[in-house]
């Protein structure tokens, strides 16, 4: 008997409304094997271990037994997808990235970027954030009915990574269909395409670098590369491709699900307009409510190992929820409540360990500099569109509507 079918099935309910299955799953322990669910592509209705809860989730993103390592994780896919062509994001030309490595490979690759994302780098950049963001807002003081996420959260964020990657922001536009064919497209084909597209972008992008090379971060990737053979350029491709989505999708989602909460629980939108002091814990406390990557990447078990009682055979693949451990009401009480007063610190939103997210500062600045120009801007701004009919977007690791319509000056 195939003992995988009987497993629990994360169906589109699961998609939608997550939490109501790591609660009852929670309940039980914190490893739990599950059917992926069946419309997401490349692993729809593959097996993996689900964990849940906030110390078992903690723990495992800092186990070295678990690796992203993506020679590893491949064998997930290989077992719907054979051809290694149509791994959309995962295939070999744009994953062999720090994410999808392990010490000491994932060491030298993170090394060659992250001074350009210290707290101090970012710093610096303010200014420019703060521009990008008034002219977004400037622009849309004469509309009143936007989706949000169109109109404000996504182009922010790419216009942040456009200028630390050098790249024109006219081209920004693509990336935008592309990753949303990459992260929660309709078909393999168009996840194919896309990273077809995405990875012929960035390879010409790379040789505009060579030709003319400037003061950005891709430059001095290429540079690395070029001068100091650090890395490969496969390396080179998938580490820009990594910077581009990292920097937006997520960033895009923390914009989108912190503004949903305060629409829906005005008294925090009103809180936050009478006392700017609170905005810093705010933002920590609408990266732990809705995290926008609701799960780490796909880990692969190099030996077995116990979690919470249970052993995961080696080769077996595992999706650590953060957005379960963010919402563990043994970790932070009423979970599900919006409160921009909750010392939220230690929330898991950025992972945890040696592949703690390499760009938190930078989104930190971006969140605070974003819901600050929208509350000044907009005070009056209201949801314009039942939350109950919004939807949820149909990726394994994000958590993102498909879109967020507002009115921005309500009468
Ligand atoms: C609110 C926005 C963001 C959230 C919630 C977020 C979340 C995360 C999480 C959870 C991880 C670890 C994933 C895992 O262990 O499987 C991660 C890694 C990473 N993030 Fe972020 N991220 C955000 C913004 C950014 C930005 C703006 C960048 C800029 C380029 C970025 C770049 C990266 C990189 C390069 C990694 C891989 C780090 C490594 O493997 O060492 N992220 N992020
Ligand atoms: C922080 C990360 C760094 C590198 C990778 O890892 C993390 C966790 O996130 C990234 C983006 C934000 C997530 C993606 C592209 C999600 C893809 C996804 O959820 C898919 C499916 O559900 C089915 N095919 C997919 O590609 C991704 C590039």
């Amino acid at each position: 008997m195939d003992h995988d079918s009987a497993l629990l099935e994360l169906d589109d309910a699961f998609v939608q409304d997550p939490y109501s299955v790591y609660a009852k799953l929670s309940a039980e322990g914190s490893a739990h094997r599950v059917l992926m669910p069946p419309g997401v592509p490349l692993c729809g209705g593959l097996p993996v271990w689900l964990i849940t809860g906030y110390d078992a989730v903690r723990s495992a993103l800092a186990d070295p037994r678990l690796s992203t390592d993506l020679t590893r994780i491949d064998g997930l896919f290989a077992q719907k997808e054979p051809d290694r062509g149509k791994r959309g994001g995962f295939s070999s030309a744009l994953a062999s990235h720090m994410m999808h490595t392990d010490p000491p490979d994932h060491t030298r690759l993170r090394k060659l970027v992250s001074k350009a994302f210290t707290g101090r780098a970012v710093e610096a950049l303010r200014p420019e954030i703060v521009k990008i963001t008034d002219g977004l807002t400037a622009a849309l003081s004469d509309h009143d009915s936007v989706d949000l996420l169109d109109a404000f959260a996504f182009p922010l964020p790419i216009r942040v990574i456009c200028l630390l990657l050098g790249v024109p922001v006219e081209e920004q536009d693509n990336f935008k269909s592309w990753s949303r064919a990459l992260v929660s497209g309709d078909s393999p084909e168009a996840a194919a395409a896309a990273a077809t597209a995405v990875a012929g972008y960035l390879g010409e992008l790379i040789e505009r670098k060579r030709r003319v090379s400037s003061d950005d971060v891709l430059s001095a990737l290429v540079s690395a590369r070029d001068v100091d053979d650090r890395l490969t350029e496969t390396e080179l491709v998938s580490t820009a491709y990594l910077l581009f989505i990292a920097g937006f999708e997520t960033t895009l989602n923390a914009l989108g699900n912190g503004t949903l909460h305060l629409m829906r629980n005005l008294d925090q939108w009103e809180a936050l307009r009478e006392d700017r002091t609170l905005l810093p814990g705010a933002v920590e406390e609408f990266l732990r409510l809705e995290s926008p990557l609701k799960h780490a990447t796909f880990r692969c078990a190099t030996e077995p190992l116990g979690i919470g009682g249970v052993e995961i055979p080696a080769g077996d693949f595992v999706l650590l929820a953060i957005a379960s451990a963010n919402r563990d009401p043994q970790r932070f009480a009423d979970p599900h409540v919006l409160d921009v007063r909750r010392p939220a610190a230690g929330h898991l939103a950025f992972g945890h360990g040696v592949h703690h997210c390499l760009g938190a500062p930078l989104a930190r600045v971006e969140a605070l500099t974003a819901f600050g120009a929208l509350l000044d801007a907009f005070p009056a701004m209201r949801l314009a569109a039942d939350p109950e009919d919004l939807r949820w977007r149909n990726s394994t690791i994000i958590r993102g509507l498909d879109s967020l319509p507002v009115r921005l000056n309500h009468r």
